[in-house]
């Protein structure tokens, strides 16, 4: 056995009801071979062209040999430091990948200037940037290809063409634009989306560039597929999926705790997966990344689902009263999890193959860009943050009134959203505010750095069950950055992220608290004090 799973408790429950419907209607071996009516023929389309994830294994072996054969040429020129340009799919799964592996990546998935800056500033002379983009166009990913290119090209170094290597899906703009630059690329496959890319190109190439053993995760991937592709009672995909999407009554919040695994930042890239793909259509589970000491897990919440990564079957045969435990390798679990919500998928009734409500915060983050409105002046400031609320918060005039004001809206079903547009290697402490929030409300709380979660949780928040009350933390840069040939800098880009965001969020009706600081280090206390 690859992977291991017990549950019980209303998991189980699930398990034994759901099962045997989704063994009888052929589910795992559908998917495997790509059956693209699963999810009603209203996600037939979309499905038709995102299925290519559970044949990814056999597509990605012949990568292999070619990005090795990349990395010993890198490393005989001296380039050895691999930085990542991703977001969501493009960038999660190399960052779970090389963290397993324990090999060095810098994942630039942000526009805070001062996290960027850091990435420039950290050994240039031996800098590769990996540009990872399906669609070509994410206005992230595209910044910080322009302020590397810019800095290499300061720098003076004659090799920028080795030292840029381009992953994104064939004929986008920047494959058309990488090509003509002379950058090698590497063309994913059209047929998998962003979240279920983690063993095409977009999840092998920056992590075997970084150094971790590729063949080693696809082999372990390999080792479950049979079990996957089976319509049995024990097949894993089928089991998860109905934990995760067959509980009754549903527990949409699933609490994921690293407990003893191997894997590091798992919760992070699963997050992406089962928000994106479920929260739509008012529908969708929340997923909530948990730390083994986190308030959730004994307070017995009434719609949460608690799933424990464990390090190996010993320990999954001992589960706590209504838990669920999983062990396994690094490729078993990517490969099941994307079947498991696959399943979860068509169990909620759902396309989990398409993210529609992502784009309005594009769309509304551009408008702030082209249009340049004058910033919304703040309500007050207090202890020297400055205090913004939108969808419908009564503030009061300090800082605890407002975070009153902010968790009126709460209901029994509900749950905070923290959004810190931060620099997260500065201010990794920010996470504390998570569990601080968790404990007073005694409801979930998900924290997620921004623009990152953007690609990930944001969609189930404008999407999913109108239930979610939101914390904005933001932050007015030290030092702003320029980004070439753009009329907007990434100090003015992760702003409009924010703004854009908050007004999507207040026009869905929820309710969204903006908190902006200066002095990160020295406010974290001060939003502490007020969120206890
Ligand atoms: O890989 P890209 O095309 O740059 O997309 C990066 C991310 O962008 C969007 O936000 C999508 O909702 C994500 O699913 C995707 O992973």
């Amino acid at each position: 056995m690859t992977i291991a799973i017990t549950a019980s408790g209303a998991a189980a429950e699930a398990v034994a009801s759901v099962v045997p419907t989704l063994v009888g209607d052929l589910v795992a071996s559908g998917i495997t071979v790509q059956d693209p009516s699963l999810w009603g023929p209203e996600a037939e389309a979309e499905a038709a062209k995102r299925l290519g994830w559970a044949e990814a294994i056999t597509v990605s072996a012949e990568l292999v040999p070619q990005i090795v054969a990349l990395r010993h040429r890198l490393a005989a020129k001296g380039l050895n430091n691999f930085v990542l340009a991703g977001m969501g799919g493009s960038s999660l799964a190399p960052e779970v990948i090389t963290r397993t592996y324990g090999v060095e990546l810098t994942v630039l998935d942000a526009t805070e200037p001062g996290q960027v800056l850091d990435a420039l500033n950290v050994d240039l002379e031996h800098t590769v940037l990996i540009v990872s983009s399906k669609s070509g166009s994410t206005v992230e990913t595209a910044s910080q290809r322009k302020a590397f290119e810019k800095a290499f090209s300061d720098a003076g170094y004659s090799d920028v063409h080795d030292r840029i290597i381009v992953v994104t899906d064939p004929g986008s703009p920047l494959d058309r634009s990488a090509r003509e630059a002379g950058y090698v690329v590497f063309n994913a496959d059209p047929n998998i989306g962003g979240r279920y890319s983690a063993l095409s190109a977009f999840g092998l190439v920056p992590s075997g560039l970084a150094g971790a053993d590729i063949e080693e995760l696809l082999g372990e991937a390999d080792a479950v597929t049979v079990e996957l592709a089976q319509d049995r009672a024990d097949n894993p995909g089928l089991v998860l999926g109905a934990v995760l999407g067959g509980t009754t009554p549903l527990r949409d919040k699933i609490a994921i705790v690293a407990d003893g695994t191997h894997i590091q930042g798992f919760p992070d890239w699963a997050e992406q997966l089962i928000a994106e793909s479920t929260g739509k259509l008012g529908r969708g589970l929340l997923p909530v990344v948990i730390g083994v000491d986190a308030p959730e897990i004994t307070e017995g919440l009434h719609d949460v689902q608690i799933i424990r990564l464990v390090a190996s079957t010993e320990e999954t045969r001992e589960v706590a009263p209504g838990e669920v435990e999983i062990s396994g390798s690094l490729g078993a679990q990517i490969l099941t999890w994307e079947y498991a919500v696959a399943v979860a998928g068509r169990l909620l009734g759902i396309n989990p193959f398409d993210q529609p409500d992502v784009e309005s915060a594009k769309v509304a983050t551009r408008s702030l860009l082209d249009g340049e409105p004058e910033p919304v002046p703040a309500a007050f400031t207090a202890s020297g943050v400055d205090v913004r609320g939108a969808g419908g918060i009564d503030l009061g005039d300090s800082l605890e009134s407002a975070v009153e004001g902010l968790l009126r809206h709460l209901t029994d079903d509900g749950y905070v959203a923290i959004q810190a547009y931060l620099d997260r290697v500065a201010a990794p402490g920010a996470v504390a505010l998570r569990d601080a929030l968790a404990a007073r409300t005694r409801r979930p709380v998900t924290f997620g750095w921004g623009p990152r979660f953007l690609h990930s949780t944001g969609q189930y928040h404008k999407g999913g069950p109108s239930n979610g009350v939101f914390l904005q933390i933001t932050q007015i840069p030290e030092t702003d950055l320029e980004i070439p040939g753009s009329p907007f800098s990434f100090g003015t880009l992760v702003a409009a992220q924010a703004a854009g965001d908050a007004t999507v969020l207040a026009e869905h009706g929820r309710p969204v608290l903006t908190l902006t600081v200066t002095d990160v280090a020295q406010a974290l206390p001060i939003l502490l004090g007020a969120l206890r």
